[in-house]
């Protein structure tokens, strides 16, 4: 249905085992709907995936069990689908709701502003009625401004084949970078009040189901694990969970575990759980019967959905997933996101390769920054800029530069800051902190407020290589299925190195720092005092290094609009017409 959708290439594929309960599960998917038009392994788009899902329900159910799609939010932000229409997000959310989701909550991107919550309350609550779920989030009525629930904080249900009871709950993890028509409560809090503790001693339940925008392995999880074993010594809980990006799996106890399926529609979760006792299943009681845990990461694209489904290009799609696709594809049309902006020269990377150099990314955008960051009224002043590594979302590939690419390559609106008069050195300094004070540093990596400054020894950065060691399946797994190994994900999560489902090339990852910095306005090591300019994202964050460095200067009370209505965004767009030409 993508007309410029590349075909899946074939790859030796890993089989789904399937069980009494079976789980799909999206996270992080930010808009890419249309899947990746320039990456083979995760071509397939929304409505291929509303035809996977109806097929493994049809194939579960056949079975005589269960399936459930789960989505853990950050729908929202990263991709001409969601970015470009005005306002942002009317195509996506009646792309979105065509699929059959069980059970979705929210990420920090739908509350990062005013309208995108509003939108959740008033759009994707109501199109998935009774299946959004809200543990942790309160939001200002638009109308009577009253604070109220997002959605219902959790839900009791039975499934239809197995009649298992779950009780399940939608967590954000502890976000504080809201804007303040929302409330984010922190996890720990929230499990110690009157509706959870209930909750968690019904006796009639076979399954807790913990969803959220929460890392597998954190605190947040940790603490829902502990509280819910806590009352309930062994009935099996099963996590999803999503936030950083990856694909990880994590053991909680050996009736407890959880998934995180990685971002940007690359990759379908998949977990089942067999030998669950339940009052329709003859197993004896659950202290001695333990029940199976399985996962599995599928890469998105048609060869694996009709590998998994035994089907084939005629039999696989349903008629819903084929109007679906020739949505997107409208949308697309009607959003003009294969329009042509210039044309990238070579590939530029997030993290394959390191920083600085050629092919970087972040190299590329320091140039851009040097370029095109310049504000009128502080012509000729020497500037020091800084910009946070995440506001770039996603690789250029060589070729077309499009206007979808403009919003995969940085989406937000932010605009540039900048306070006058700060001595080089000082300058420096700020960004040392936030590149190497642990807590600054984290807080900006989860999009976060930082609340308090760790002392100045406990600086750590490394700039070595993240582990991606393996060199090959040497997994007993029965592989089907012949080709070239591609290059891709080589996942070892807490259960092994089994967990993909495509056998791939390893890629490496390097680290790269949290901010970047670059001399802009003729300034040179021997300028003694410049601009310093930030983008406005990282202003609390900017406030706190200051502070930390001994600048001296209210960085919140004098700093102003550099370049005003200028978005990164923009700066980049505005860029590639002018160098990149077909
Ligand atoms: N206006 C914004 C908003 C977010 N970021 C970056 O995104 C990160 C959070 O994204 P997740 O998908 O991981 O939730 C955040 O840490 C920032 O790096 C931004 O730059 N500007
Ligand atoms: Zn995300
Ligand atoms: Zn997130």
């Amino acid at each position: 249905a993508q007309p410029s959708a590349p075909d899946p290439i074939s790859a030796p594929l890993r089989a789904l085992d399937f069980g009494q309960l079976n789980f799909l599960h999206t996270t992080d998917t930010h808009g890419w709907l249309a899947g990746h038009l320039q990456e083979p392994s995760y071509s397939a788009d929304w409505g291929d995936y509303v035809s996977f899902a109806a097929r493994m329900r049809e194939k579960a159910e056949a079975q005589g069990q269960d399936l459930l799609v789960i989505d853990t939010g950050d729908r929202v932000e990263g991709n001409g689908l969601y970015d470009s229409s005005e306002p942002k997000g009317i195509y996506l959310s009646d792309i979105l709701r065509h699929q059959h989701i069980d059970l979705l909550t929210s990420g920090n991107h739908e509350l990062y502003k005013q309208n995108t919550s509003e939108a959740e309350l008033l759009t994707t609550v109501p199109n998935f009625r009774g299946n959004y779920l809200a543990s942790n989030i309160d939001i200002i009525h638009p109308t009577t401004k009253e604070l109220v629930p997002l959605a219902p904080r959790y839900k009791k249900f039975t499934t239809k084949k197995q009649g298992i009871r779950i009780v399940a709950f939608g967590f954000l993890f502890d976000f504080t970078g809201n804007y303040n028509n929302t409330v984010v409560q922190k996890v720990s809090s929230t499990i110690k009040e009157d509706w959870f503790q209930e909750a968690i001693r019904d006796k009639e339940v076979d399954l807790f189901l913990v969803i959220g925008h929460v890392p597998v392995h954190s605190p947040e999880y940790q603490a829902i694990f502990k509280e819910i074993r806590g009352i309930r010594w062994d009935t099996p809980i099963q996590f999803f969970g999503g936030h950083q990006h990856i694909r990880d799996y994590a053991r909680y106890d050996s009736k407890a575990y959880g998934l995180a399926s990685g971002r940007f529609m690359e990759t379908i979760g998949f977990a089942s759980i067999d030998g669950l006792n339940t009052p329709k299943s003859n197993h004896l009681s659950s202290a001695v019967a333990s029940p199976i845990f399985k996962r599995r990461y599928i890469d998105q694209n048609l060869f694996s959905y009709y590998h998994h489904t035994g089907l084939d290009e005629s039999s696989f799609p349903t008629e819903k997933g084929q109007n679906v696709s020739r949505l997107i594809a409208k949308a697309r049309t009607e959003l003009k996101l294969d329009q042509v902006h210039g044309c990238a020269p070579q590939e530029f990377w997030m993290s394959r390769v390191k920083y600085p150099s050629p092919n970087s990314l972040y190299s590329w955008l320091e140039n851009v920054l040097v370029d095109s960051l310049k504000d009128e009224k502080r012509a000729g002043v020497p500037a020091l800029a800084v910009v946070n590594t995440g506001a770039m979302r996603f690789d250029i590939f060589q070729g077309p530069f499009t206007q979808d690419s403009t919003f995969i390559v940085s989406p937000f609106t932010s605009g540039f800051r900048y306070v006058k008069d700060v001595p080089l050195a000082k300058a420096r300094l700020i960004v040392e902190v936030l590149n190497k004070q642990p807590q600054v540093l984290q807080a900006l990596q989860e999009g976060d407020s930082p609340t308090t400054l760790a002392p100045p020894e406990q600086l750590a950065y490394k700039e070595d290589v993240v582990a991606h060691t393996w060199a090959g399946p040497s997994d007993q797994t029965t592989l089907s299925g012949k080709g070239k190994l591609v290059p891709g994900y080589t996942t070892e999560d807490d259960a092994g190195k089994d967990g993909d489902d495509t056998v791939h090339e390893p890629i490496s990852f390097y680290r790269v720092p949290n901010c970047l910095q670059v001399l802009l306005n003729n300034a040179t090591e021997t300028s003694e005092t410049v601009d310093l300019v930030y983008v406005d994202f990282i202003e609390k964050y900017i406030i706190l290094a200051a502070q930390f460095a001994g600048l001296g200067v209210d960085v919140a009370k004098e700093s102003d609009m550099y370049m005003p209505q200028k978005s990164l965004t923009n700066l980049i767009l505005d860029w590639v017409k002018v160098n990149w030409k077909c």
